[in-house]
């Protein structure tokens, strides 16, 4: 699985610690930044990530800021992207096989490491529910 991670200043501490568990895990990501504390805007970083996505470079995408709002915002204007905050594993779990969530954004001021890394492994191992009532729903999410 080809995973991509990218936060604005807000999120690169808790990036910095999730890349290092997912290295440990066998399941490496590629950092698309910021790579030092710098104040920076986070739709920049959510527009790389995104767009990298959508053209087929990775599967899945990981984006972390301080509420991960702003990220999952700029990341869900993108054709393609169902991107997903989540702060708890249920949501995690559901926004996989439910809603075939392709990014996952965190936000650094909401959860611990701990807890981040536990939604993290949940989006990862969940896969995409085929029950046609869930394909069907999600088919109509792209309006028009
Ligand atoms: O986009 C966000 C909120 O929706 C993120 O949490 C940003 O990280 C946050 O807005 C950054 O705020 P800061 O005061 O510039 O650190």
């Amino acid at each position: 699985m080809r995973i991509a991670i990218a936060s604005d200043h807000g999120g690169l501490r808790l990036k910095a610690e999730l890349k290092e568990l997912l290295a440990k895990s066998g399941t490496p990501a590629v950092d698309l930044g910021a790579h030092d504390a710098a104040s920076v805007d986070y739709p920049d970083y959510a527009h790389e990530l995104a767009s990298a996505l959508v053209g087929g470079k990775f599967d899945l995408g990981i984006l972390v800021c301080g509420s991960g709002v702003g990220m999952s915002i700029s990341a869900n204007r993108h054709k393609g992207v169902r991107a997903v905050v989540c702060s708890d594993v249920y949501t995690a779990k559901m926004s996989r096989s439910h809603n075939d969530a392709n990014v996952l954004c965190l936000g650094e001021r909401v959860v611990g490491p701990g807890l981040a890394w536990e939604i993290v492994s949940t989006f990862l191992a969940e896969p995409a529910s085929t029950d046609e009532r869930h394909a069907r729903r999600r088919q109509k999410i792209e309006p028009g």
